[in-house]
């Protein structure tokens, strides 16, 4: 029998319990661990809520009363001519913002009237958070000490800069803008052709000045009515240097373009190749040269445009102002703007500066993600030949919806309506062999080229590529319906506004004082005509043609009759004068950037200092019966014969 001891013993504890069951010593450890840990979460949230409040009740108190002075900013230095103003100055001037001080709206944001110890101001805001209105925000102060000295341009007085918000402030102009004087308040003074030539003749002096009176040159970028403002007495002053550009020459090109132009026929027209754009902040500017005709010597550094702005970021700033914050902010803006924006290769090649050979860039998340679709879509492309890729990223797409539409109509009990026309990019990819789909495919490409034509003729090629643009970006609706008054904005992109800008900018080419030049041509073609470069007419099919004001008026002067342009309502109009400012146009409008003339000839022209302009010869009357002749001797004679008619004429 066991003993009393024996049976009194506990049972060994089953292993399984002994592992789950914490040991009795470790349980005040585990309950001081879970109440630190409680306390720790508590103290946290409690934290987090403090800052929110905190953060909350300072946005509130910047509201009512913004701090002065002026946080650190990561901006370069303000130039000396401009004054500091504060947040309470401007809101103050403005009757806070008052809706009934709007003067317009343009990119950068409102633009209101201000009245600063008894001056008048125009006060534009910017926009919280536009990129665009950041870029043109710096822009303008960077460049406001090197323009502002020509009383044929509107600079900004001052700026204020904070966390309740950026500012710019201008002279008050106080007829407004072309846009407005001229387009939608149809004002009578402007109805005066005197009137109407110097202000034509004010905006050509403004940019001879930025080309030649600067140095480095400066090219505008963004020429348009509203961007040409009329002071008390119809001066003609011309503003908004957001898109504005120095002009650098560059070296290396300089000498392969003068290699090139030793081998190139007389028709080349490369003249642009040398030179380089940067802006404002990229490059300290220098003093306006008295001299005028600089040549393009003087305008040569020691480095390339795009080399210069890549060793001024790497020497950490210098050149007056450049800070490493202007790269980080113009890195960032590639990586978010340019990248949708630019036609490729622009600033890598052009403005960003060399990459350092053989060694790979390693790209920031943004940008990567950014070329990422396109790195991805290239890929494919090389990988594939073209007509593979061509119908593996349409074709199929057209086919799926072909069926499904094949399968509602089925549903719907309606008999396959013409098969093979329906599908002919299927017929494209099996092999292009048939003869009917060819003809029909055919017919419609002509049909689309014949009304893209007039279009593309005369605007600019981001109206192609349905980039970003402006909303009235000089179209307009025929009849009299006509945006109100300084309400709309003719918002450019970063390639200028559409019709205006020089059909080489917009489809990538490098900017120029060239591209200046052609936007001048159609401002003045609309000073002239009184009419947007394009009215999009809802009446009869005969005012189609006129719809681009451009191509409108290359027509009238093969037909010679470029008269036909003038606006009607012009009073006291000097016809000869007309005719020749037409003439000016179309020479800023040729196509080719070396053809057009200068701003120095352009003045020169319209002041009647040089000789009249001649037609060019892609816009002179065709000759009469055409050059359709069978045999070559009687066209030749013909030529001959025409060429002698014009001499004479
Ligand atoms: N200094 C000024 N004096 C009087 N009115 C002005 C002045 N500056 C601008 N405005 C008015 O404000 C409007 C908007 O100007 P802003 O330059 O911001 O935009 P915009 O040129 O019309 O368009 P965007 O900025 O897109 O080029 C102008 O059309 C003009 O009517």
């Amino acid at each position: 029998m066991p003993s009393r001891h024996l049976l009194q013993q506990p049972s060994p504890p089953h292993p399984r319990h002994h592992r789950l069951r914490p040991h009795h010593h470790s349980w005040p450890l585990f309950l001081i661990a879970a109440g630190a840990a409680a306390a720790a979460t508590a103290a946290l949230l409690i934290l987090a809520f403090l800052l929110h409040r905190r953060r909350r009740l300072r946005r509130l108190k910047n509201h009512s009363d913004p701090p002065q002075p002026l946080p650190a900013d990561p901006d370069p230095d303000p130039p000396s001519t401009c004054r500091t103003f504060t947040y309470s100055d401007l809101r103050r001037a403005t009757s806070c913002f008052s809706p009934s001080n709007k003067l317009g709206q343009g990119g950068f944001g409102p633009v209101y009237l201000g009245n600063l110890t008894g001056k008048p101001v125009a006060v534009k805001l910017l926009d919280p958070g536009s990129l665009q209105g950041e870029r043109e925000f710096r822009n303008e102060l960077w460049l406001a000490p090197v323009v502002g000295v020509c009383d044929r341009v509107v600079a900004p007085l001052g700026f204020c800069s904070g966390p309740s918000g950026r500012m710019l402030v201008y002279d008050l102009m106080r007829n407004g803008s072309v846009q407005e004087a001229l387009l939608d308040k149809r004002r009578p003074e402007l109805m005066v052709w005197g009137v109407r030539l110097s202000v034509a003749l004010d905006v050509a002096r403004a940019l001879e000045f930025l080309h030649f009176g600067c140095n480095p040159p400066i090219v505008h970028g963004d020429v348009k009515p509203s961007n040409v403002l009329l002071d008390a007495d119809f001066s003609a002053k011309i503003a908004d240097f957001g898109l504005a550009r120095f002009v650098v020459v560059d070296d290396d090109a300089v000498m392969n373009a003068e290699d090139d132009n030793r081998s190139l026929t007389a028709e080349s027209e490369c003249t642009t190749t040398a030179a380089t754009t940067v802006t404002a902040f990229e490059q300290s500017p220098e003093p306006v040269d008295g001299d005028s005709n600089a040549s393009p010597a003087v305008k040569k550094r020691s480095a390339s445009g795009g080399d210069w702005w890549w060793r001024q970021d790497r020497n950490g700033g210098g050149g007056g102002g450049g800070s490493s914050n202007v790269k980080d902010y113009v890195m960032q803006w590639i990586g978010s703007e340019v990248n949708k924006e630019r036609p490729r290769g622009q600033w890598a090649e052009g403005d960003a500066g060399p990459k350092p050979e053989g060694k790979k860039i390693k790209k920031r998340p943004m940008e990567w993600w950014a070329s990422l679709d396109e790195e991805r879509r290239s890929a494919r492309r090389k990988k594939k030949k073209p007509r593979e890729w061509w119908r593996e990223e349409f074709c199929e797409e057209l086919t799926n919806k072909a069926n499904k539409k094949k399968q509602k109509n089925k549903k719907a009990g309606v008999g396959e309506a013409e098969p093979k026309k329906q599908q002919w990019w299927q017929n494209q990819s099996d092999g292009d062999d048939a003869e009917e789909v060819n003809s029909s495919r055919k017919k419609l490409r002509k049909g689309r080229q014949r009304s893209s034509d007039w279009w593309a003729e005369g605007a600019s090629s981001e109206l192609r590529t349905g980039r970003r643009n402006s909303q009235d970006s000089g179209v307009g609706v025929s009849g009299d319906t006509v945006p109100k008054s300084g309400g709309v904005s003719s918002t450019p992109s970063m390639r200028g506004t559409v019709c205006y800008a020089a059909p080489e900018y917009g489809g990538g080419g490098p900017l120029s004082e060239k591209c200046d030049v052609y936007s001048f041509g159609v401002l003045l073609l609309v000073i002239i005509s009184g009419r947007r470069p394009l009215q999009v007419a809802c009446s009869p099919m005969s005012e189609f043609e006129r719809a681009n004001l451009v191509s409108w008026a290359r027509q009238l002067a093969r037909a010679g009759k470029l008269m036909d342009l003038v606006d009607q309502n012009i009073c006291n109009l000097d016809s000869d004068q007309a005719l020749m400012c037409i003439t000016v146009a179309l020479l800023c409008l040729q196509r080719s950037p070396a053809r057009r003339p200068s701003m120095k000839e352009v003045v020169g022209m319209l002041c009647g200092e040089t000789e009249p302009p001649h037609l060019p010869v892609e816009f002179s009357p065709s000759p009469p019966g055409g050059f359709m002749f069978k045999s070559p001797k009687k066209a030749r004679q013909n030529i001959e014969g025409f060429k002698i008619r014009q001499v004479t004429t």
